[in-house]
């Protein structure tokens, strides 16, 4: 048996929350000869407390031989001491009445001061998903928060986005998920966000040999793109299943490896393809050995490039609206 490894999550009375911890706690997210220590991490008030008492009490009564250590706290640095692996799920949702720059100011102080103890206390190996909206500009002040961490600790979550995608496709061809390659998709986690068919496969055809042009621009970007409001106005409340299960997978691949699989993270730009370094931007990434690589050498024609330049663009203003409330 390996030595347990310690995860925090953030926001765990939560309806994300709810349906990541469990999995986690299996096995599912770091392989089933994996102990985990879980480390939650809520809000001080009584009703969030008092919801992640049952959640605990729940983790507990499933008796998972996986789970070595279970706690709950409100201090951050307590929460993120030596943690492995971290879960930034907790995040301000939008107010009646709250503009779009009221919300990434509540946020931009909440992953300021998360990055600021992650920098302080995690292990220097650790690995952060961001999953707290706007998630990408999150994850950027949380990186910028912590600068004696690596910056390929810090991602964003557009897992979310890839396997709504890759979904959309299986459903129009009829084939598996599992004969779907090299979906990918690009930029900000927002209605601006760019899923790309371009180099994607269906039961090795080129998936633009298969679909027509104008399903994928007329139906499918703008489903995938749309459809985390979709979800809400179906379901009365935001993905939440959906949502969990993309972080499992997302952490699995960076931390085993996608075994040469496509997979789609927000992660801080290298430069690759005129993104400007630094900024967390969604693109497909191969992970081996506990490290990704953005996959190189893909070219874009005139409409691809339009709409990377608009999910750019979104993300710059972004981080210029939250680099004027925090001191950067
Ligand atoms: N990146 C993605 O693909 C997706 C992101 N989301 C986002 O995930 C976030 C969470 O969604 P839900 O779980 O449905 O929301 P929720 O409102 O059910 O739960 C959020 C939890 O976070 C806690 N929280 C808030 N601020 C915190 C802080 N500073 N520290 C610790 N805990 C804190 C709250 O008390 C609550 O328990 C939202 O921002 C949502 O927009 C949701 C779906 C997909
Ligand atoms: O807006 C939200 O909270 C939900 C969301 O990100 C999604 O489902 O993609």
């Amino acid at each position: 048996m390996k030595t347990p490894v310690r995860v925090t999550v953030t926001g765990p009375a939560g309806q994300i929350g709810y349906s990541t911890l469990f999995r986690i706690a299996s096995g599912a997210m770091l392989g089933p000869d994996q102990p985990v220590e879980l480390r939650l991490l809520e809000r001080t008030n009584s009703t969030s407390q008092s919801a992640l008492k049952g959640v605990m009490m729940e983790l507990e009564d499933c008796a998972f031989p996986l789970l070595h250590g279970l706690m709950s706290t409100t201090d951050q640095k307590e929460a993120f001491r030596d943690t492995d692996y971290a879960l930034l799920i907790g995040a301000r949702p939008r107010g009646p009445g709250m503009e779009r720059a009221d919300l990434l100011e509540a946020n931009a102080q909440i992953f300021n001061t998360q990055g600021r103890a992650l920098d302080e206390v995690a292990k220097r190996s650790v690995k952060v998903i961001v999953v707290g909206n706007p998630c990408n500009t999150n994850a950027w002040i949380a990186m910028k928060s912590a600068p004696s961490l690596s910056p390929k600790c810090f991602s964003a979550m557009l897992r979310l986005d890839q396997n709504r995608a890759r979904a959309q496709v299986a459903k129009k061809t009829g084939a598996p998920v599992s004969h779907i390659h090299q979906v990918a998709v690009w930029g900000n986690h927002s209605p601006t966000m760019f899923p790309d068919l371009s180099a994607a496969t269906v039961d090795g055809r080129k998936a633009t040999d298969i679909l027509d042009a104008a399903w994928i621009r007329d139906e499918f970007i703008p489903t995938v793109a749309k459809r985390g409001s979709e979800i809400i106005k179906a379901r009365g409340a935001s993905s939440a299943a959906s949502a969990g299960a993309a972080a499992i997978d997302h952490m699995r691949d960076w931390a085993l490896g996608s075994a040469g699989e496509w997979v789609t993270m927000g992660v801080p730009s290298d430069g690759s393809y005129g993104i400007p370094e630094g900024l967390v931007f969604g693109f497909p990434c191969v992970c081996r050995n506990g490290d990704y690589d953005i996959v190189q050498g893909l070219g874009f024609d005139d409409e691809a490039k339009a709409r990377i330049a608009k999910t750019l663009a979104e993300l710059e203003s972004e981080r210029d609206a939250v680099k004027a409330f925090l001191k950067l």
